[in-house]
């Protein structure tokens, strides 16, 4: 038995009747009905998976109009309906014109009953596979809203902030390639994620990959997907980043850290807008609105043959460049309330506040992680201030370059924290290439400097 509701709509009672007795014993409900008028009540009490419809109901006349109209009430009132149509022997033309209107399929009056079966079993799938369809989407929606959450708020009213803001409003309205070079955590992936969300594709999908975080053995998968069977892994056929943000924006992120090897692939898909499946012969034309970041020099790269020219003109056509926070140290205050009203509130710590020294000290200090810093040190303290009151002590510990360590590292782990702190200091701040000088990933990094506290 076949869990499936079922509604057959015809005048003739007896067809009716015989197709109810049949498929009752293979479906768990089966509705009958003469009157086609009774359609939208049903359908108001009944989720029908297939609605089985008759052409013609009026003696006589058998154009099939009572059909198309009906068809187009049904579809009105669920897009997502899946309607066989009943035609007597000779109307196979209605039926094709119907299946153009939307129709999922047809039958033949008379019709022998394991037809009937089968044409109605494979119309459910196509309704499970439609409802799916929309369940998936739903899915989606809410988990790229959930990780665009954290990226909404755009805190900052100084004039170099709002130069990138006005910038933002700009290119949004266009669909060329944007460029955004910026320090670590200045904001570059909000700013990526805000022109998305003015453009007009902001109903598709915002695909985000880190480019550093990427092997170079699994990069062409990855980015462009592969056919079952193109390497030892390959189980399945997969889908690569580029295909799935088709119709959306596709964010590169630490583009400056490709490999020349890795640059010329890319450049190959970003001039023909094709992927090619790794394995697959195929060609697929993809249409992706293309936004990178990094924090490397780019144009120096260029100059010292580290990076392609010709690829860097390809993904520049505007520019957008973050300002550091030392740059805007205006916004400082106003981002350190900001993260202080969402940490106390996700902490349950509420009424508390800034010390009426820190504001100032704050913007005396240089934030080589620039705003991650800013709100990693805002939450450390909230977590960790035992009173109300948020003093400079509590803000400004454990920072990477403020805090020469002196005392000689006691245990492996105070010698890896050192580790990391001088290297990071080496490199201004810059994880990704501290974690490379380190030979760790982006992540493994992070991990790290989490479990210290930097
Ligand atoms: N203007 C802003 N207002 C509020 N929050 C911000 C602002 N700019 C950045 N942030 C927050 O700072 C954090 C770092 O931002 P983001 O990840 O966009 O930086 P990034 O430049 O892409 O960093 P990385 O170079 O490490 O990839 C995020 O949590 C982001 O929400």
């Amino acid at each position: 038995m076949t869990t499936a509701s079922v509604l057959i709509v015809d005048d003739e009672r007896d067809i009716l009747e015989t197709a109810r007795m049949f498929l009752k014993q293979e479906l768990s409900t089966v509705h009958i009905e003469g009157d086609p008028t009774q359609l939208p009540a049903r359908m108001k009490t009944t989720d029908y998976d297939v609605i089985l419809l008759d052409m013609n109901f009026t003696r006589g006349v058998n154009d099939g109009e009572e059909g198309f109209y009906w068809l187009s009430e049904i579809l009105r009132l669920d897009p997502q309906a899946v309607v066989i149509l009943i035609t007597a022997y000779g109307e196979v033309d209605l039926a094709v014109k119907a299946m153009k209107n939307g129709a999922t399929d047809f039958v033949l009056k008379p019709w022998k009953n394991q037809k009937l079966l089968g044409t109605i079993l494979s119309a459910l799938q196509l309704r499970r596979s439609k409802r799916e369809v929309v369940r998936l989407k739903e899915t989606q929606e809410k988990l790229s809203g959930d990780l665009d959450h954290h990226y909404h708020e755009f805190i900052g009213t100084s004039p170099a902030i709002q130069r990138v803001q006005e910038l933002i409003t700009r290119v949004a309205a266009t669909d060329a390639d944007v460029l955004i070079l910026g320090e670590n955590g200045t904001g570059k992936e909000l700013v990526a994620r805000a022109i998305h969300r003015q453009s007009a594709r902001r109903d598709h999908v915002f695909i985000s990959v880190d480019l550093g975080a990427i092997s170079e053995t699994l990069f062409e998968s990855e980015l462009f997907g592969h056919a079952k069977g193109a390497f030892t892994d390959a189980r399945h056929d997969k889908a690569g980043r580029f295909e799935i943000a088709a119709g959306g924006t596709i964010f590169l992120d630490e583009i400056g850290n490709l490999s020349l090897a890795l640059q010329a692939k890319l450049l190959t898909v970003l001039q023909h807008r094709r992927i090619q499946r790794v394995g697959s012969a195929k060609e697929l034309a993809v249409d992706f609105r293309l936004i990178c970041a990094t924090n490397m020099p780019l144009h120096e790269m260029v100059f010292d043959k580290r990076f392609r020219q010709d690829l860097l003109y390809r993904i520049n056509t505007v520019e957008i460049r973050v300002p550091s926070l030392r740059e805007r140290t205006d916004d400082i205050p106003l981002l350190a309330e900001h993260f202080l009203a969402r940490y106390a509130q996700k902490y349950k710590r509420p009424g508390m506040k800034f010390d009426k020294a820190v504001l100032s000290r704050l913007k005396k200090y240089a934030w080589p992680g620039n705003i991650r810093e800013l709100q990693h040190a805002v939450e450390r303290a909230v977590i960790l201030t035992e009173g109300k009151v948020i003093a400079s002590e509590g803000l400004l510990t454990g920072g990477v370059t403020r805090q020469p360590v002196t005392a000689a590292p006691q245990t492996l782990d105070e010698m890896e924290k050192l580790f990391i702190q001088q290297a990071l200091a080496n490199h201004q701040g810059n994880v990704s290439t501290t974690a490379r000088t380190l030979g760790l990933t982006r992540t493994a990094l992070y991990r790290r400097m989490k479990r210290h506290g930097i």
